[in-house]
């Protein structure tokens, strides 16, 4: 048996209330009024207290868009060293995207991923598996095997389906199994060789652009074949002005479509690049600052359900390959929360459970998960948040193999110091 005692814990009115939670099991067993001495007769005497005072508690914290690079590209991170950046990041629930060496397109993938998060102990770990082989876009992937080998849904992220029938086809043999799709919107043809968004950036530096209709016109694509289709659709990492606006519209009338953003997005636009440095090549790319504000106003008005990192390391040796030859994506998980906590909830933008809820409930809402929940009979999947710990980001300290983020050196409030999962801490300052 374990205590928390003392914990901030935010009510259903998103107000912070002193609780006493108590875990046994590896679920939530009670949950006790903090202003009262926690009863001794309810909790053991061999109990282990943990003491939370001045401390948010919160559902552990769920990212539905990770890459763990396991297996094929150990040299980045491992599901090991991916699990242990996440529990030290504050999350307890990941999803792993496919694109591993070999592709997860295939049931023993699936089944060595599962093995070796359950080998780790960090996190619960949920694998999605591809929509085509290889994620070539060439021929689907079998949906029944890898529905019955623990995939949560299919993706070929990292590039976009091509083929609008291959799409289809996809989406009806997933809504047939009640499956989503999720996609990562990228029309080739209109991308070429770019590396950074059109804009003032990628002209001062010569570079080729990427335009915003490349995201876009997957986003408008898949909404009508979601529509025909019926399937679940879920966008990833929505980065355009022109994407949310045609979600918001889909959900207007009734398509079944969710979207993710990432914490870059919110908080960078492509001015804000200071040189050619890689560390700041994305994919999708830093965008405008009115595609910013588009993205803040989404996820505000709930356009945009959930917030995802997209952690993607790499290795220093590829990142140093310069803007355009160096791989897409940054790490995620060290820096989310206490990014999104300093910059939007301290700064009085947004309220602390707004930025929690899409974090924890609505992630498990969007994929019907048990999880993202602090009740009584839920999993003991927990983390503790010092809201006023001031740190400065250090990527010399981070627990992923990746060193590749563009905030090194911000100053940032709100880190997690423990980490419950199951009911047993799994990371701690
Ligand atoms: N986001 C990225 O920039 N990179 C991702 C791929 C992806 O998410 O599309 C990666 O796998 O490195
Ligand atoms: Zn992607
Ligand atoms: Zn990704």
């Amino acid at each position: 048996m374990h205590i928390i005692t003392n914990a901030s814990v935010l009510n259903e009115q998103g107000e912070l209330e002193k609780k006493h939670i108590i875990i046994e099991g590896g679920t939530i067993h009670s949950i006790q009024d903090g202003n009262k001495e926690w009863s001794a007769a309810e909790v053991g005497a061999d109990a282990r207290i943990t003491d939370a005072a001045g401390k948010l508690v919160t559902p552990g914290l769920i990212d539905m868009h990770v890459h763990l690079r396991e297996p094929g590209y150990e040299h980045k991170e491992t599901i090991e060293s991916g699990s242990r950046s996440a529990a030290k990041g504050g999350f307890t629930t990941i999803a792993c995207m496919p694109n591993t060496r070999p592709v997860t397109d295939n049931a023993e993938t699936l089944r060595l991923i599962q093995d070796k998060a359950k080998e780790a102990g960090l996190v619960k770990v949920l694998p999605y598996a591809a929509i085509t082989i290889r994620e070539l876009g060439r021929e689907l992937t079998d949906f029944e095997a890898l529905k019955e080998a623990g995939a949560i849904g299919f993706t070929d992220d990292g590039v976009g389906v091509q083929n609008a029938q291959m799409m289809k086809d996809a989406m009806r043999k997933a809504a047939s199994l009640g499956m989503p799709v999720i996609a990562h919107c990228e029309e080739n043809s209109l991308v070429e060789k770019g590396c950074v968004a059109e804009g003032k950036f990628a002209e001062r530096h010569g570079l080729v652009g990427i335009p915003n209709e490349s995201e876009a016109i997957h986003v408008g694509r898949d909404i009508l074949l979601a529509e025909a289709t019926g399937v679940h659709y879920h966008v990833c990492h929505v980065s355009t002005e022109q994407s949310i606006r045609l979600i918001r519209q889909a959900k207007s009338i009734g398509i079944h479509v969710t979207a993710e953003v990432c914490p870059h997005h919110l908080l960078l636009s492509e001015e804000d690049i200071p040189g050619l440095d890689a560390n700041w090549k994305m994919n999708p790319p830093l965008r405008s600052r009115r595609d910013v504000e588009a993205c803040i106003e989404g996820l505000l008005d709930g356009t945009l359900d959930i917030i995802v990192t997209d952690h993607a390391p790499h290795t220093e040796e590829e990142k140093a390959k310069g803007m355009e030859m160096a791989p897409f994506g940054i790490v995620g998980f060290e820096t989310a929360f206490p990014l999104l906590y300093t910059k939007f909830v301290e700064t009085g933008l947004w309220d602390l459970s707004t930025l929690v809820q899409r974090m924890t409930v609505e992630p498990a809402k969007v994929f019907g998960l048990e999880q993202g929940r602090l009740e009584v009979g839920a999993p003991a999947d927990l983390t503790m948040i010092d809201l006023n710990s001031e740190k400065v980001v250090d990527p010399e300290q981070f627990a992923t193999k990746g060193r590749n983020t563009p905030f090194t050196g911000w100053k940032l409030k709100g880190w997690p110091v423990t980490t419950w999962m199951n009911g047993n801490i799994v990371w701690s300052e």
